[in-house]
């Protein structure tokens, strides 16, 4: 299976490191087909303007809907006629944003089923509205966050989705048990890890995972998930078993 990804951006640049490692083998092996755009390639006055000041005023500046419906419709149109291997027709379009749907692991495996995804770019103070609409009319459309916080833009977003995605492909991570003992698999944060010397800076490896009791061990990192995910997100948890877990700490 192979995914189909382009991205819009004014700085194409930037997605360079996605050629990289991981993401540039699975490129290499075919089982990602990546196209990056230069949004001013589809603006097409003298300056190649894509934002402009904002109706309403207020600081900033707005990326005009001209260039963005021109790009798309550049993207959109790689997928017609229909591909011989009945691959649908239109991309999922995400669009990176601060007041998005936050992203979660659940929706990185989401994506990861599909088999073409297009990024949009926004930079400034954000895209003009309308966009979102006329796309919206063309493709499903998804705004995404990464966290609660302000970006300058959305290549940095688009880096950390597609890595997120890509690795979920079959053939990309080469030992696929990695993928489901690690966070937010199973909505649990990851168990600590150790590896040699057995005793370091005066520090020794608990002693459950020298020994070859693979029950005791699958048990001991269990409950360090727990207690991982009680301690820094209980918000993950069911309200009873933070607290309780929580309980569990404050005797010891
Ligand atoms: O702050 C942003 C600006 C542009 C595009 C995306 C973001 C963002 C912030 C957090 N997740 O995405």
């Amino acid at each position: 299976r192979s995914l189909r990804l382009d991205v819009v951006s004014i700085f194409p640049e930037y997605l360079a490191p996605l050629d990289l490692s991981l993401i540039g083998k699975a490129r290499r092996d075919g089982l990602i087909d990546l196209h990056v755009h230069d949004l001013r390639d589809f603006a097409h006055d003298r300056h190649r303007t894509v934002d402009d000041s904002p109706y309403g005023g207020g600081a900033g500046m707005v990326m005009k809907p001209g260039p963005w419906s021109e790009a798309l419709g550049h993207v959109l149109a790689q997928g017609s006629p229909p591909a011989e291997d009945h691959q649908p027709r239109v991309p999922t379009l995400i669009i990176p944003g601060p007041g998005g749907e936050p992203f979660t692991q659940q929706i990185a495996r989401e994506l990861s089923e599909e088999p073409w995804l297009a990024f949009a770019c926004g930079r400034y103070e954000g895209i003009d509205e309308r966009v979102y609409e006329w796309a919206g009319e063309r493709m499903p459309v998804r705004v995404l966050s990464l966290g609660d916080y302000v970006l300058n833009g959305g290549e940095v977003a688009v880096l950390a989705m597609v890595e997120a995605v890509a690795r979920l492909l079959p053939g990309v991570i080469g030992n696929v048990e990695s993928l489901v003992e690690e966070s937010h698999e199973d909505g649990l944060l990851e168990y600590p890890v150790y590896t040699k010397p057995a005793e370091w800076d005066g520090r020794a490896v608990p002693d459950v995972l020298l020994g070859g009791n693979h029950r005791a061990i699958a048990a001991w990192r269990r409950e360090q998930r727990i207690q991982r995910t009680a301690q820094r997100r209980p918000d993950l948890l069911p309200p009873t078993a933070a607290t309780s877990a929580l309980s569990g700490l404050e005797e010891r």
